[in-house]
């Protein structure tokens, strides 16, 4: 069993890939925290792996994706004394022997790499992925294989939480899709402008990406908010919320040495 941890800035995922069946059977989602102890992944981890009844040797290689440098070395530590297995922390130096490159590679957030490795390993081809976490971002692959660049924006929930944060009189409001664009009333318009906002935000960026690069390419959307936004199928060829840890997957494979 193949164990993947990925650690984004909302919530640092488990999952759980069989080598039999070629798929991933199990994931879980802890909140991520600067001081995430290793007791506490202990308890939790482990009584996840009890009560699905998953033994500890079954795990046979554990690989790391973390945008949060202050839950590695806890990540690490579990992994090494409870897991008992030595872990493949993804960086900077990870994408030598891929067939994806960046520019940047310590600079890259090893999430984005993760889903280039994932998007260009089944497409083959010159790609954008779409990324609904904590940030919003949109990497552009080139076809052969190259990352073009990246986008970044607030979130959809980062930025409702921001607009909540700032204002005096703003609730904080469920993220729900409201019935009608003009909003009728403080929460509705809230939902609305956030909500419609993002869908012109999207489309207005993959027009302005496909501008630049002279052509369409396809899209592929990934993260946990990526089923929200309402009216922008037609935009995306592929959803995948396991693209990120099939990429970590691939690239702890690559680097099996
Ligand atoms: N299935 C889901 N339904 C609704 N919200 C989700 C779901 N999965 C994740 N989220 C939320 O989406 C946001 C982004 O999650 P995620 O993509 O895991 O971000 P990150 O990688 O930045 O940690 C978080 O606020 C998370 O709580
Ligand atoms: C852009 C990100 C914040 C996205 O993180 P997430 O929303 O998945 O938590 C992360 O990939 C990151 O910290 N990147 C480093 C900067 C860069 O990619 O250029
Ligand atoms: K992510």
């Amino acid at each position: 069993m193949f164990l993947s941890l990925d650690a984004g800035n909302s919530n640092i995922v488990i999952s759980f890939f069989d080598p039999l069946s070629r798929e991933w059977t199990r994931e879980f989602r802890l909140e991520t925290r600067a001081n995430l102890s290793e007791a506490e992944l202990n308890q939790r981890i482990g009584l996840y792996l009890l009560e699905n009844e998953i033994r500890v040797d079954a795990i046979t290689r554990i690989g790391i994706s973390s945008v949060v440098p202050e839950v590695n070395r806890t990540l690490e530590s579990f992994s090494r004394n409870f897991l008992r297995k030595e872990p493949y922390l993804i960086s900077g130096r990870s994408y030598e022997r891929l067939p994806i490159r960046t520019e940047k590679p310590d600079e890259i957030g090893s999430d984005l790499m993760c889903n280039v490795m994932a998007a260009y390993t089944r497409y083959q081809s010159a790609c954008v992925v779409v990324d609904f976490g904590t940030a919003l971002t949109f990497t552009v692959v080139s076809a052969s294989g190259e990352v073009l660049g990246v986008n970044i924006v607030p979130g959809i929930k980062t930025a409702l939480k921001s607009l909540f944060t700032n204002t005096a009189k703003l609730p904080e409001v469920r993220l729900e899709v409201p019935a009608s664009a003009i909003g009728r009333d403080t929460v509705h318009s809230i939902q609305a402008g956030v909500i419609y906002g993002y869908v012109g935000l999207v489309n207005g960026m993959l027009d302005a990406i496909f501008d630049e690069l002279g052509s369409a390419t396809p899209v592929i959307g990934t993260g946990g908010l990526s089923h929200l936004l309402p009216k922008l199928e037609h935009r995306f060829d592929h959803i995948d919320r396991r693209l990120t840890v099939e990429g970590i997957r691939l690239i702890t494979e690559a680097n099996n040495t």
